[in-house]
């Protein structure tokens, strides 16, 4: 659960009078005299064809709208197919939801809900939503699969006592989609009014080859930020969840610790959009530029990219930009890629963006991942043991939310159904594939990976051949045969041409150095063990 600093210790996203919160300005929309002209459509037993045609066409907009907002996996899980309008009457607008922890989630977009039926019907609703397993809010349906009822009869009761007790052991279903629950609220995290989180520190960021030259950057960063530093204006960038974002929170901390008189603001690119429009439109875009060429000294913007196609914000974006620069305040974006390859977005801001160090996040090799799960594992309080974590570790290699994913999943797995944490259980739950399925690793299999990474034919691989090329291919694949396989020296260097111990041994030692500060060789090393 993220934790948030108190004000006076570090001042972000802060707010200009009461007009910045967002969505105001569309709730500012809505009529004053809408009791009167309220429509009421419901359902009964003796619904008509025309209001069932008619809930379910309002349904449709919401599901509609819905999808543009919601994370795709999100959206599947909690809304298509589950999300049902039942009726809308006396002000109310009632829908209904599979169960109570889908109900729980779908709570959280009720504004949205609200703002989809308003453009349909011009009416403001108050959204109820009931889940159909486990309602507290309708009469409570005692045949549903969820709900088991003892007969007690057999037990001594006193004239009157209940004959039956509702026995709410969840079932199996309801238990999965608790563990559904937790997975995806954790693989979608709701960013907007994104707050400076206290858990997200430098120490609790693993370094791998990968990510150290970002975190390096962050961290000298955090430590001089704005003029008087190396970089006061530092661009960091890499696919999903690979923890540009932890970084910032990292960056936020330090310097909360370190510079406690700085004002920091940490913004994603929509929140820092919905404000400037939100002032635009009551003609308040000063206070805007104000609040941030005047009282932020560290401004961080989360998924810059999202500035695509927005002509306008990308204008006073660039102004803030500038103004900011010249006084020598510290900027920090993130984004899923190199400015270059932005698209939608102007030259001019390309530029810019591009003044100071642009850095780039790779996926981490197996060391690290072990290294994080370890460190989550801890974090969560969970134990697994090795063979699982290694699994688990040579399964997920993409993506880190994913691999904490993984973790929060398997605690609740193990917490609800009572269950070891066992290498089948993993391979179900995770949806790893079954052994028959799994490719072994070998020798062979990462010398014929470097080959083609390289383009390579094999035979170069395994000949006395001393070009350059083919040597750095040679030593690469030994540094993974070593790294990844594990495999024996002698068997090493017998498999590449019958070398002898000590070349391997150079080999690896070579690599293992160069790829600490050859960001390019960590690349190539990545790129490979992942094709493994
Ligand atoms: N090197 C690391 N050490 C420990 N945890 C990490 C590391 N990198 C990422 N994480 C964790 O992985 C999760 C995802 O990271 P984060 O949100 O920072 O990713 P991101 O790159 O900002 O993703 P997105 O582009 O989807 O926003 C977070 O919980 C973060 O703490």
């Amino acid at each position: 659960m993220a934790q948030e600093f108190p004000s006076q210790l570090i001042k972000h996203f802060f707010s200009i009078g009461n007009e910045t919160k967002p969505n105001d300005h569309f709730f500012g929309q809505f009529s004053n005299e809408q009791t009167s002209q309220n429509k009421s459509i419901e359902t009964t037993n003796n619904e008509s064809e025309e209001s069932r045609d008619e809930l379910s066409l309002i349904n449709q907009e919401v599901l509609n709208h819905l999808r543009t907002i919601v994370p795709e996996l999100k959206f599947s899980t909690y809304f298509e197919n589950s999300l049902e309008l039942k009726s809308i009457a006396n002000q109310n607008a009632i829908f209904e939801v599979r169960t109570a922890f889908i109900k729980k989630s779908a709570e959280l977009y009720k504004e949205e809900i609200a703002k989809s039926i308003y453009n349909v019907l011009g009416t403001q609703y108050e959204i109820i939503i009931n889940a159909k397993d486990q309602s507290n809010d309708v009469a409570p349906n005692f045949s549903s699969a969820n709900f088991h009822i003892k007969d007690t009869s057999d037990r001594p009761r006193a004239m009157g006592a209940t004959k039956f007790t509702l026995d709410l052991t969840p079932t199996r279903d309801d238990l999965k989609s608790r563990v559904d629950a937790e997975y995806i609220e954790h693989m979608n995290p709701n960013k907007s009014g994104i707050r400076v989180d206290r858990s997200k520190t430098f120490d609790n960021f693993i370094v791998g080859p990968t990510n150290n030259i970002a975190q390096a950057a962050s961290k000298a960063v955090a430590l001089n930020p704005g003029k008087d530093g190396k970089y006061p204006s530092l661009y960091i960038h890499s696919n999903s969840g690979l923890g540009k974002t932890h970084l910032l929170h990292a960056v936020a901390n330090e310097i909360a610790e370190k510079h406690p008189s700085y004002n920091i603001c940490l913004i994603t690119t929509r929140d820092f959009m919905e404000e400037m429009i939100g002032l635009m439109k009551i003609n308040k875009i000063n206070d805007f530029f104000k609040k941030y060429t005047e009282r932020v000294d560290v401004l961080m913007i989360d998924d810059i990219h999202e500035l695509k196609n927005k002509e306008g914000t990308q204008d006073q974006f660039f102004h803030v930009f500038n103004e900011m620069h010249n006084k020598g305040k510290q900027l920090i974006f993130t984004s899923d890629k190199n400015p270059k390859e932005i698209t939608g977005i102007s030259e001019r801001i390309k530029s810019r963006l591009q003044w100071g160090l642009v850095v780039d996040i790779q996926p981490p090799d197996l060391e690290t991942r072990i290294a994080i799960l370890r460190r989550k594992m801890e974090a969560l309080d969970l134990y697994i043991n090795e063979d699982v974590l290694t699994l688990i570790a040579s399964r997920i290699k993409t993506n880190i939310r994913e691999l904490e994913g993984s973790l929060v999943r398997l605690k609740a797995v193990s917490e609800l159904m009572n269950v070891e944490i066992e290498v089948d259980l993993v391979k179900e739950q995770l949806m790893l594939p079954n052994s028959e399925n799994e490719k072994e690793i070998t020798i062979e299999s990462v010398a014929k990976a470097t080959a083609q990474y390289f383009r390579l034919p094999l035979a170069d691989l395994k000949s006395k051949g001393r070009n350059q090329d083919i040597t750095k291919a040679r030593h690469v694949a030994m540094y993974l045969a070593r790294k990844v396989v594990n495999a024996k020296q002698q068997e090493i260097g017998a498999y590449f041409g019958g070398r002898d111990h000590s070349s391997v041994i150079h080999a690896v030692n070579t690599i293992s150095e160069k790829v600490k500060t050859d960001s390019s060789l960590s690349k190539d090393i990545n790129a490979i063990e992942s094709n493994l």
